[in-house]
């Protein structure tokens, strides 16, 4: 029930489902694959009513929204492709309901990678080697008409955990009456990667469900994601690190080097610090000094830090 005297007015709304957990097998004879996906799909358009005066004419339920996920991972054919898939999803929405106008779907990729016997990769085992997660973010926009929908796609991960025992160093920080920090010009640098980057769809291919295959052909996610995935690997090895912003900073770079796709690219690094412990107490030398060197660590989980960038491409 509406008060007569409202103070505000509705400035933003957006609702939908979240955590929404679907697993497919897809069987290409005795060939098995399997994707595990945890989505979040929203919607925006014309719903304030549902908001103001109740009226739930105008609402499509988050049930149903769940519904039509667990259908379209059986009958989508870009199922087992998350980019193509909540493309599809999010397409679906705003041409299915006409007061819909903006589709958010977000989707978290588990990984079931398959089990390799004898050197040879098998038909329907898989085993859970990581705990890093693929990411989709996809926008839809339909406001400026469903014939001319526009797309926004990110690709990235999370909870990819790396750590380096040298080729790390941390010096010429800012030195006053708050720092008790040493100077190291070797240290343990270990972080979870966090990582989105901002995809081209092709301008010339209209963003319809009918142009998906040919979307996904151009794009290649797999092959994307894969040399992102790369990037982020060998850079973290490869670098000798001044910080973890100056590496962040070169990973940025080096995948939009090798990415031509890729817009603009964000990360987010908590600095999971490894402090040495100071054992002179035993007569042991931990090797406490600026070069590093020390063996036994300390691995804090908090505070960290935190460290994050964007950067776009000129
Ligand atoms: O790579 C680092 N960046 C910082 O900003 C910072 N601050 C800090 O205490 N240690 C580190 N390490």
């Amino acid at each position: 029930m509406s008060t007569s005297q409202e103070l505000g007015y509705l400035s933003a709304a957006r609702y939908g489902k979240q955590l929404v957990k679907v697993a497919r097998v897809v069987r290409e004879g005795d060939q098995h694959f399997i994707v595990e996906y945890v989505i979040r799909a929203l919607l925006e358009g014309d719903i304030e009513t549902s908001y103001t005066e109740a009226d739930n004419s105008v609402v499509v339920a988050t049930d149903s929204i769940k519904n039509t996920c667990n259908i379209f991972a059986k009958t989508s054919p870009h199922v087992l492709n998350a980019p193509v898939f909540a493309l599809h999803l999010g397409i679906h929405f705003v041409t299915k309901y006409a007061h819909i106008t903006k589709s958010f779907i977000d989707i978290e990729q588990l990984k079931w990678s398959r089990i390799e016997v004898n050197g040879k990769p098998h038909k329907w085992s898989f085993v859970r080697d990581g705990d890093e997660k693929s990411l989709v973010e996809c926008v839809v926009d339909a406001s400026a008409g469903k014939e001319s929908i526009k797309g926004e796609l990110k690709v990235g991960m999370k909870d990819l955990l790396v750590l380096k025992t040298s080729g790390s160093a941390f010096e010429n920080f800012v030195r006053d009456e708050y720092t008790t920090l040493g100077e190291v010009s070797d240290r343990i640098f270990s972080t979870s990667v966090s990582i989105q980057s901002s995809i081209s769809l092709p301008p010339n291919i209209p963003l319809t469900i009918d142009n998906l295959g040919e979307i996904a052909k151009e794009l290649n996610f797999p092959k994307l994601t894969g040399q992102i995935t790369k990037d982020v690997l060998e850079t973290f090895a490869e670098d000798e690190s001044a910080s973890v912003q100056a590496t962040m900073y070169i990973t940025m770079q080096n995948i939009l080097k090798s990415c031509p796709a890729v817009k603009e690219t964000s990360m987010q690094l908590p600095n999971k610090h490894y402090i040495p412990i100071n054992l002179s107490a035993f007569n042991l030398d931990n090797g406490l000094g600026k070069d590093g060197g020390a063996e036994v660590f300390h691995p804090t989980a908090d505070p960290s830090g935190y460290i994050t960038a964007t950067v776009t491409r000129k």
